[in-house]
């Protein structure tokens, strides 16, 4: 029987893609992030396709990665930030695996994402406000979506991945 696939959606900086890749190779599972992927697919990086295609431009390739990789088993999918603003990819999300969305406080999203340049959307003036703004937009969404909400503020790395493998056991998503 195929292991059922874990996704990972929450706000930039929640640690999608850090706790993602730790997280499956503690599950001995293969680990995809949708925006390497995007990336490998294109050639370029995101910033690039928001330059050259915009937000409307990178969605689109967002969801195509996404309706690909989540029709696959065994894996930790880190999703970026946004994946949830497209109901298509809500709906693959919820029906193809077990969603964990990783919660933190706009502090913490704060600190973890300053002075990252691979976030186009933060490249403002304030990206404390864009960052908030994002969070009371999409807090439903993540929420919508969610099998398992797992809060990373006042938790390492570690932690937050030990938490999800007890809870994945607990709900026999994983052995
Ligand atoms: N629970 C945590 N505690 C401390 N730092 C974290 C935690 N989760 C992620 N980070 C750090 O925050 C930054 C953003 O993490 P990342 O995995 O890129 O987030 P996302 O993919 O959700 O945007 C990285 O430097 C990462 O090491
Ligand atoms: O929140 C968003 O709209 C985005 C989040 C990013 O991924 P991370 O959440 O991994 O930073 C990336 O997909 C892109 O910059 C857009
Ligand atoms: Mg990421």
């Amino acid at each position: 029987m195929n292991k059922q696939s874990i996704f990972l959606v929450g706000p930039m900086g929640a640690g999608k893609s850090t706790v993602g890749r730790i997280l499956a190779e503690k599950l001995g599972y293969d680990f995809m992030d949708s925006d390497h992927e995007i990336e490998a697919r294109t050639g370029v990086t995101i910033p690039v396709i928001f330059d050259i295609e915009g937000e409307a431009g990178f969605r689109a390739r967002e969801t195509t990665v996404i309706d690909d990789i989540t029709q696959q088993p065994g894996l930790v999918l880190a999703t970026g930030g946004g994946a949830v603003l497209s109901a298509e990819n809500r709906r693959h999300l919820a029906a193809r695996g077990f969603v964990v969305y990783l919660r933190s406080t706009l502090p913490a999203l704060i600190q973890r994402t300053k002075n990252d340049r691979n976030r186009p959307l933060l490249q403002t003036e304030n990206p404390e406000t864009v960052i908030e703004r994002l969070l009371t937009e999409r807090g439903p969404l993540y929420e919508g979506v969610a099998d398992l909400i797992v809060d990373t503020q006042q938790a390492s790395v570690f932690r937050v991945v030990r938490h999800i493998q007890d809870q994945l056991v607990r709900e026999g998503v994983v052995s």
